[in-house]
């Protein structure tokens, strides 16, 4: 069972140097604590660099096949025996440039879990469908592909991120309230299948999270944490917004 702890995760998306690598590592060092988890996503060239540094790491995405014919595909046994833990699957970017379905994410998901790295799943609404009143529609149906394929006991060894779309990289954050609604609808609505389970998961917010809003989005019963794209370029406001995870949950 994984324990439910605070957690920031730095998705570097396409972004980031080996200097960079350098840069946060160090100020990662400074800050890191046993209460909560610090992990970064750098591009797949710059993952063994930053195990390295001593940080925890993940990688952006995974191919869902085990070895093969896949040219440009990164097998997630490698990525293991690199020494990377946690892997991102469906993040919203890779859903709508890349045409990931749900059905795809969920093999990725189940390929991440078989080679020993935790799938973080990340879900979350367009602006369309949230002005349409899909959000929860739509979450349901994300979280729904991975249990229909793999059974709910798979989320243990999971982390799950809220990300609205409309909120990604665009300044507008969702109000601690309301993504705290959403957050309490996927522990709810996995409670209802394993309430020890949804009690023990991690889950967390994404969507321009800064230092200046990281706080109270972070003090939210059913907010565990951050997973943070532009302000994990900048070791500052990252380290600000671990510091403002630390003994939240
Ligand atoms: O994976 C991170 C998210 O896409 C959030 O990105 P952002 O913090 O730049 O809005």
């Amino acid at each position: 069972m994984a324990i439910r702890k605070a957690m920031v995760a730095g998705n570097w998306k396409m972004n980031g140097s080996l200097e960079l690598v350098k840069q946060m590592s160090d100020a990662i060092n400074d800050v890191k604590s046993q209460e909560m988890d610090i992990v970064l996503f750098p591009p797949f060239p710059l993952v063994p660099a930053m195990i390295a540094s001593g940080v925890s790491t993940g990688a952006q995405t995974v191919s869902e096949n085990t070895p093969g014919a896949f040219t440009g595909e990164v097998d997630g046994q490698l990525l293991k025996d690199l020494g990377a833990t946690y892997v991102l699957v469906g993040h919203s970017e890779r859903r709508s440039i890349y045409n990931e379905s749900n059905e795809t994410v969920a093999e990725k998901f189940a390929r991440a879990q078989e080679v020993g790295l935790t799938p973080i799943l990340c879900v979350g609404e367009s602006e369309s469908e949230q002005e349409n009143g899909q959000t929860e529609q739509v979450v349901a149906a994300q979280i729904d592909a991975v249990i229909e394929k793999l059974g709910v006991a798979a989320l243990k060894d999971s982390v799950i991120a809220y990300e609205p779309v409309w909120a990604i990289g665009t300044g507008k954050t969702a109000s601690p309230e309301q993504a705290q609604t959403v957050h309490k609808f996927i522990r709810d609505k996995i409670a209802a299948l394993d309430s020890t389970l949804a009690q023990g998961l991690s889950i967390l917010y994404g969507g321009s999270v800064n230092e200046k809003n990281s706080e109270l989005l972070f003090a939210q019963t059913d907010i565990d944490g951050g997973l943070i794209g532009g302000a994990s370029l900048k070791a500052e406001s990252f380290t600000a917004i671990c510091n403002s995870a630390k003994g939240t949950v």
